[in-house]
C-alpha cells in the first residue's frame, strides 16, 4: 500500500516513523511533503527508501492513502494544492479535532477519514480515535483499523465527542506529563536522586495505567487498597484531593473554550 504523508511536525514524523518501524509500510512505500524540506529529509535519511515529494501535490497523486498532518489553519492551502490531484477511490486520513468529515467531503472527491493520533503511539501504545466519513466501505473502514492497530488501539468514536477523547488520549499523556514533573520535582526537593526518581515515577505510573487497564481494580478501588486505615496516603490523599478539586473540570472546559474557537476560525478559513 502506497501512502503520502503532508507536513513533517511532530505528528507527520511520528506517524511515519511509528508505521515503518512496525513493518506496516516499508520506507519505499512512503511520500513525504512538507513546508519545511529538511524535515522530510531527515526522515529520509532515518529511513533510507522514504520519498521526500517537493511538492504537496506530488506527495498525494497515486497513493492510496493521503495524510493530513498539518494544523487546521494549515488545511485550506494543502486541500488547495492537492485538490487537482484527488481521485474518488483515494483516502484522506485527516489527523485533527477541528475540522470536520462534514468540512473535508464537501472539498474533496474521495473518502475521507478522520484519526486521530496520540504521542504515545510513537511507542505502539494508546489509542487512535476513529471517525469514518460517509464514502467509506465497510472494507475500508477495516483495512485503516487494521492499519492502525500495527501502532495503537483503533477505537471508533462519535465526531461530536472528538473533543473529550482527545482531550482524555491526545492531550492527556501532556497532562499526565506535567502532573508526574511535578511529583518529581517533590521527590527530587527532600534530596532524592532527580534520575531514580523519574524511573520509579514512571514505573509506577505505567503499572498504574495496566493494573486499571486490566480490570483487576477501578480507579476508586485501587485508591482504597492502597489507603492502609490511618495510614500515610490516605492523608496525603486528602490533600491531593483538596489540592486538584474541580482541576479536570477547568482543563476541560479551557480545551472546549479553545476548541470552539479553533471550529469557528476553521469554518471561516475553509469557505470557498
Ligand atoms: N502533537 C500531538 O500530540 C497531536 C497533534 N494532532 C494534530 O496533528 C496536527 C499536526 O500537529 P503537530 O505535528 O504537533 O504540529 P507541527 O507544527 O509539529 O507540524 C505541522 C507540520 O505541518 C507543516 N506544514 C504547515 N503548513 C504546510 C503546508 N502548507 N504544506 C506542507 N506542510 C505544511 C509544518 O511545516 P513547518 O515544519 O515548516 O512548520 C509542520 O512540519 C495538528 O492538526 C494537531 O491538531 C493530533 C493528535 C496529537
Ligand atoms: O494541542 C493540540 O492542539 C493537539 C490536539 C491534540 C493534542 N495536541
Amino acid at each position: 500500500m502506497k501512502a503520502g504523508f503532508i507536513g513533517a511536525g511532530s505528528m507527520g514524523s511520528l506517524l511515519t516513523g511509528s508505521f515503518l518501524r512496525a513493518g506496516a509500510f516499508s520506507p519505499s512505500d512512503l511520500t513525504v511533503a512538507t513546508r519545511t524540506r529538511s524535515k522530510a529529509e531527515a526522515l529520509a535519511e532515518r529511513y533510507p527508501g522514504l520519498v521526500v515529494a517537493p511538492a504537496n501535490i506530488l506527495a498525494a497523486q497515486d497513493q492510496e492513502l493521503i495524510f493530513l498532518c498539518v494544523k487546521p489553519l494549515d488545511y485550506r492551502s494543502v486541500l488547495d494544492d492537492i485538490r487537482p490531484a484527488l481521485r474518488p477511490e483515494q483516502t484522506i486520513i485527516s489527523i485533527t479535532s477541528p475540522v470536520t468529515i462534514a468540512q473535508l467531503e464537501a472539498i474533496v472527491p474521495c473518502k475521507v477519514a478522520k484519526v486521530i493520533p496520540s504521542i504515545v503511539n510513537e511507542a505502539c501504545l494508546g489509542a487512535s480515535l476513529f471517525m469514518f466519513g460517509s464514502r467509506l466501505a465497510a472494507a475500508d473502514r477495516e483495512a485503516l483499523m487494521r492499519l492502525f492497530s500495527a501502532i495503537s488501539r483503533p477505537v471508533e468514536i462519535p465526531e461530536q465527542e472528538v473533543r473529550a477523547a482527545s482531550d482524555l488520549s491526545s492531550c492527556g499523556p501532556a497532562f499526565m506529563a506535567c502532573l508526574l514533573e511535578q511529583f518529581i520535582d517533590a521527590a527530587a526537593s527532600t534530596g532524592m536522586d532527580r534520575q531514580l526518581a523519574t524511573t520509579l515515577a514512571c514505573e509506577m505510573l505505567f503499572g498504574t495505567a495496566h493494573i486499571l487497564q486490566s480490570g483487576f481494580c477501578s480507579p476508586e478501588q485501587l485508591q482504597k487498597r492502597v489507603s492502609v486505615p490511618g495510614g500515610i496516603t490516605a492523608a496525603a490523599l486528602e490533600e491531593l484531593r483538596r489540592a486538584t478539586d474541580g482541576a479536570f473540570l477547568r482543563v476541560l472546559q479551557t480545551t472546549h473554550e479553545k476548541f470552539a474557537e479553533d471550529l469557528r476560525k476553521v469554518e471561516r478559513s475553509l469557505r470557498p
